[in-house]
């Protein structure tokens, strides 16, 4: 860990989007500390603090901040709708404004606070070429050559989008693993099950990359909303019904726009021991 003494421990937040958890740590004012053991030790839910995605906010000299996203298992991810407007909404609140900019591996992100009080972010454009995914081949990202021809789209992150008649009938546990590490995807992919419930309402459950079953992913979502109206099955706004509570999606010309809420939880300090133990 740079710049950093394990025997000042470690402060940090709990916060969720729709029950998609995350613990965030600010390093504004000094060196990132989080390395994938860390990550991994702390993403533990009995023996760390438990998380979907650990979301580390740096300092940036092209806007607001920057903020990096490590999955439970300890991989980086490369985007992270959720933990995005989460951080959005702490930086708005300790800036006095409704509106940021941050960088991301995605590149530049704008968010805003909407009058409702719902946290919105600027994912990008969608990546539907086979090398953005990525894919391991060229294929049709629109069908791929896998059971149920799901879409591959990238979010700065890949995603395998399968449409079913009804989404609560699949056994994710059983069914996410298999398509998380099929060989169509270099960079394993995270894992998505649709059904339709209305003109632009989609039921979504999902299986992500590098941290299993979650209540809801944003940048799932994204991807999800994308598909959907790619295949012709809805406009391009979309509202998407999750485990843990709904997320709306709007494809519009500068982007994919996402939006939800968001909770900052509790603020909580690791130990110097405990730190000590990892080092
Ligand atoms: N929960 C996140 C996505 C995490 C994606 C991660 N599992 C990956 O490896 O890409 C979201 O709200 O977008």
């Amino acid at each position: 860990m740079m710049d950093m003494r394990a025997s000042d421990g470690l402060g940090f937040m709990k916060m969720h989007g729709a029950g998609n958890d995350f613990v965030v740590i600010d390093s504004r004012g000094r060196g990132a500390v989080t390395t994938a053991a860390l990550a991994r030790a702390l993403g533990d839910r009995n023996r760390g603090v438990g998380f979907d995605q650990l979301a580390e906010i740096r300092d940036s000299a092209e806007a607001d901040f920057a903020l990096d996203f490590w999955n439970a298992d300890g991989s980086r991810a490369g985007a992270c709708g959720n933990a995005t407007r989460c951080v959005c909404d702490h930086v708005m609140r300790g800036l006095g404004r409704d509106a940021v900019t941050l960088v991301t591996a995605r590149g530049l992100l704008r968010a805003v606070r909407r009058a409702d009080g719902l946290v919105s972010v600027n994912m990008g454009q969608p990546q539907l070429d086979w090398r953005e995914v990525p894919l391991a081949q060229e294929v049709d990202t629109l069908r791929l050559p896998l059971a149920g021809e799901p879409v591959a789209v990238g979010m700065g992150n890949p995603h395998c989008i399968r449409f079913v008649p009804d989404a609560e009938a699949v056994a994710l546990a059983a069914e996410g693993p298999g398509m998380e590490h099929d060989p169509l995807f270099p960079e394993r992919t995270n894992v998505e099950f649709a059904s339709q419930t209305g003109p632009d309402r989609l039921r979504l459950r999902v299986w992500e990359r590098g941290a299993g079953i979650t209540l809801a992913c944003g940048s799932g979502a994204c991807a999800t909303a994308v598909a959907a109206n790619l295949r012709g099955l809805t406009g391009r706004q979309v509202v998407l019904e999750m485990d843990g509570g709904v997320l709306e999606v709007d494809w519009r010309e500068d982007g994919v726009w996402l939006t939800g809420p968001v909770a900052h939880v509790f603020d909580g300090w690791l130990s110097p021991a405990y730190l000590e133990a990892l080092a």
